[in-house]
């Protein structure tokens, strides 16, 4: 049977680039490996995602010196309940967030065609916003991204500034235009491997563009926005780490997660 019904045919997969350092966060374990309420947040994100009852495959793109140590992590976690069938595949990673992800597309099975792809930093995305993203694709959008709006005004800058030195503003984009973009973001399969063989294909093509949205941009398909969720935020700096420990320990009292 399959495993959307919007489908007759293929399976949904997310990748999990995992393989940061996390220097933002500080020093200590690579960031995927660093606990969330004493759980590893990979496991966290793996969990986020085989929730979604849409999602058949999952590939975690370990940091490249622990791809061994990362799969017996996730073995030592097993997936609950009915996302226990998922399958869960590990490769090394690379030295950007583009190579990792690439090396992940790289080891997807060939019945997938829709991917979505999430960051293990953003361990407590809810599953209605992971399923949300893959019904847009398996609706018909190539290209599906969460988004919420900005909350604080964003100012652009001159390039070339010394760190340091006062940076001179050049303009104020318009706020109510702006939306801060999220995880997991979702693609027809075909998109996306042509959008990251185009960036790895030639000096400069993927240069600058930090998520895998920007990369499809750039092949001139539409992409289109859809509700973000406040919880779906990237651990980056410690400071997100103790707004994460809060939300996970509201979760555990409040809703047994
Ligand atoms: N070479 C890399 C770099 C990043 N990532 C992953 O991409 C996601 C988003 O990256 P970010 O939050 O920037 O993580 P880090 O690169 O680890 O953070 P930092 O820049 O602070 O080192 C993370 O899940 C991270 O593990 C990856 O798989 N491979
Ligand atoms: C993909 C992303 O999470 C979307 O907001 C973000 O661009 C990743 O940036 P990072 O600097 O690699 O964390």
């Amino acid at each position: 049977m399959p495993d959307n019904p919007m489908s007759a045919t293929g399976r949904t997969a997310v990748v999990i680039p995992a393989a940061g350092r996390g220097v933002r966060l500080g020093h200590g374990a690579p960031k995927a490996l660093r606990l969330l309420g004493g759980t590893p947040m990979l496991v966290h994100a793996v969990r986020a995602v085989a929730r979604a009852r849409t999602v058949s495959q999952v590939v975690v793109v370990a940091p490249s010196d622990a791809a061994a140590a990362v799969r017996t992590l996730l073995d030592e976690h097993p997936l609950p309940g009915s996302a226990g069938s998922t399958d869960v595949t590990v490769v090394p990673g690379g030295a950007t967030r583009q190579e990792s992800v690439a090396l992940g597309l790289a080891a997807l099975t060939g019945d997938i065609d829709v991917v979505l792809v999430h960051d293990a930093a953003r361990p407590l995305v809810p599953v209605e916003t992971v399923e949300a993203v893959a019904a847009a694709v398996r609706a018909g959008a190539p290209a599906v991204v969460p988004a919420l709006p900005v909350a604080d005004t964003v100012k652009r800058i001159a390039p070339g500034v010394p760190p340091g030195e006062p940076e001179p503003v050049t303009d104020t984009p318009e706020r109510a235009l702006l939306r801060a973009v999220q995880t997991p973001q979702g693609f027809d399969r075909a998109v996306l491997l042509k959008a990251h063989e185009r960036a790895a294909g030639a000096p400069g093509e993927g240069e600058g563009a930090t998520d895998d949205a920007g990369l499809v941009e750039r092949l001139g398909v539409p992409v289109v926005l859809v509700p973000g969720h406040e919880e779906a935020f990237k651990v980056t700096r410690p400071l997100d780490l103790v707004l994460a420990e809060a939300v996970l320990a509201r979760r555990r009292a409040t809703d047994g997660y």
